[in-house]
């Protein structure tokens, strides 16, 4: 088995006198898609925040392979500067041809050349959510973080945005983390799911069927289960 990209042991999160993780134990491998669902309030933002460096755990560890990993996180408000046109907003604006043209590469990847030069008040909910997209890949990140990106749009345009997020990080090679309230989505998406049960505050890890459709429901079911459930409780991995 190959060094993971990221291990955590042992990872305690309290705010003040209130714990809100609990001795949380995983791995991700480079190129794995694991999928964060639960209860909301049960954590898993918490976590994503942790894993991202934007907040350090109470106590335990979060060990990367590579010393200073690119991350990015993308949300679920797009977070657009609207003074912005949709080019500048995924080049910052630079002057710099390569960047430019780095920027309207990846435009095009995510279906948005032809609006450019428009302003993100004059795209969709699902068309700014592709900005958002392309500007957090203009880092070239190798660990993306996705915290409920997908939340505010309809059913249709999620489905499309799943696929074009689950192909962009297939074909980039991407590690991601997902962080989800949508169990379908979780089992759709992820190569691995991790349950956070509300009233033990551990991670449960649980298989998905992304490559099997046929048992996508019975998954999503089992994942529902575990996150209601209270019985059979089992340290990190
Ligand atoms: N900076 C903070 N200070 C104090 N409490 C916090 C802080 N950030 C989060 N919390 C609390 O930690 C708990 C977990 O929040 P978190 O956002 O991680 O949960 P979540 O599982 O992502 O929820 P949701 O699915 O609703 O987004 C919540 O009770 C929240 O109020």
């Amino acid at each position: 088995m190959t060094e993971p990209f990221v291990e955590l042991s042992d990872i305690f999160k309290d705010y003040g006198t209130k714990n809100i993780l609990r001795n949380v134990n995983f791995s991700i491998q480079a190129q794995e898609f694991v999928a964060f669902v639960g209860m909301s309030g049960g954590g898993k933002s918490t976590l994503l925040r942790l894993i991202a460096g934007l907040e350090q755990p109470s106590s335990g560890t979060i060990k990367f392979q590579d010393a200073h990993p690119v991350v990015r996180v993308m949300f679920q408000n797009d977070r657009l500067l609207p003074w912005m046109t949709i080019l500048e907003n995924v080049s910052f604006k630079s002057r710099q041809p390569e960047q430019q043209e780095e920027a309207n590469r990846l435009l095009n990847l995510v279906g948005l050349e032809a609006l450019a030069n428009q302003y993100p008040s004059q795209l969709s909910g699902g068309q700014k959510q592709r900005v958002a997209l392309a500007r957090a890949l203009m880092a070239h990140p190798q660990l993306l973080l996705l915290d409920e990106p997908l939340g505010a749009l309809d059913a249709l345009t999620r489905r499309q945005m799943q696929d074009l997020i689950l192909k962009i990080c297939r074909e980039q090679r991407l590690t991601t983390i997902l962080v989800t309230h949508d169990v379908n989505e979780a089992v759709r998406m992820a190569d691995r799911i991790m349950v956070i049960r509300d009233h033990t505050k551990r991670f449960e890890e649980r298989g998905s069927s992304k490559n099997d459709p046929a048992a996508l429901g019975i998954a999503a079911d089992h994942v529902l289960h575990d996150i209601m459930d209270g019985e059979g409780i089992r340290d990190g991995n």
